[in-house]
């Protein structure tokens, strides 16, 4: 995979530009995000090793397409992550799920670490990290060293909007971990927020402030 895809669909841009409306209620927003982690989930999961399967239709028999059974797993950058988790576990019940806590202090822009889980074996599966925001990219290389720490090796990462910023530090710590994204947004402005972007994803998201 390139190190960043960027997702044109129409049904992804045209949903992607209400939730950036800030008009748009808590409700609306939350449903949106979760038909966009689906488009975007048929886009993360595009290479996914197959095999075939021995089955029988009603009229014969043949060897059908199907997943490889590669462990996935599914790890949500909390809390605004949970946003894109929901929709690509309706697609992928099956896959495994971690949550990394974390939220960015608003005066240093690190992020602050709270809570960790993630399934065993990470070494062997495919590991999807998801967090709607890319802006600094101090979460999101935060959460990936950490995953890195857990012995994942094959990482890819799944956001909503993206900063030039928080992609070129994406590159710079962790090279090997493709980026699929909605859209690149113009810059961070002064307080480290995505412009123009949507606000804060996980307020939006949760009607908080
Ligand atoms: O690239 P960065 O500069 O690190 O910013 C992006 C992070 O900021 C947001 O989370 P936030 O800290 O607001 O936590 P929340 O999900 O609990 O709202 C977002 O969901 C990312 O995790
Ligand atoms: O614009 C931004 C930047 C970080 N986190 C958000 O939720 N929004
Ligand atoms: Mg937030």
């Amino acid at each position: 995979m390139d190190h960043l895809t960027h997702v044109k669909h129409p049904l992804v841009q045209h949903k992607l530009s209400l939730m950036r409306d800030r008009d748009t209620s808590t409700a609306v927003f939350r449903q949106l995000l979760r038909e966009i982690s689906q488009l975007l989930a048929y886009e993360v999961t595009r290479e996914l090793p197959m095999t075939t399967r021995r089955i029988e239709t009603p009229l014969q028999a043949m060897d059908a397409p199907v997943l490889a059974g590669r462990k996935l797993a599914l790890v949500s950058i909390l809390r605004a992550g949970n946003g894109l988790l929901d929709g690509i576990l309706e697609l992928v019940p099956s896959a495994r799920v971690g949550f990394v806590g974390l939220y960015r202090d608003e005066e240093t822009l690190k992020p602050v670490q709270y809570y960790f889980k993630v399934p065993d074996q990470l070494d062997e599966r495919l590991v999807i990290a998801v967090d709607p925001m890319l802006a600094t990219g101090n979460s999101s290389v935060a959460a990936i060293d950490l995953l890195k720490e857990k012995g994942a090796k094959d990482i890819r990462f799944l956001c909503l909007l993206a900063a030039p910023e928080g992609i070129a530090r994406m590159k710079e710590a962790h090279p090997d971990v493709p980026i699929v994204t909605a859209a690149v947004d113009e810059k961070l402005n002064d307080l480290g927020y995505i412009v123009p972007g949507l606000g804060d994803a996980g307020d939006r998201m949760f009607g908080t402030k």
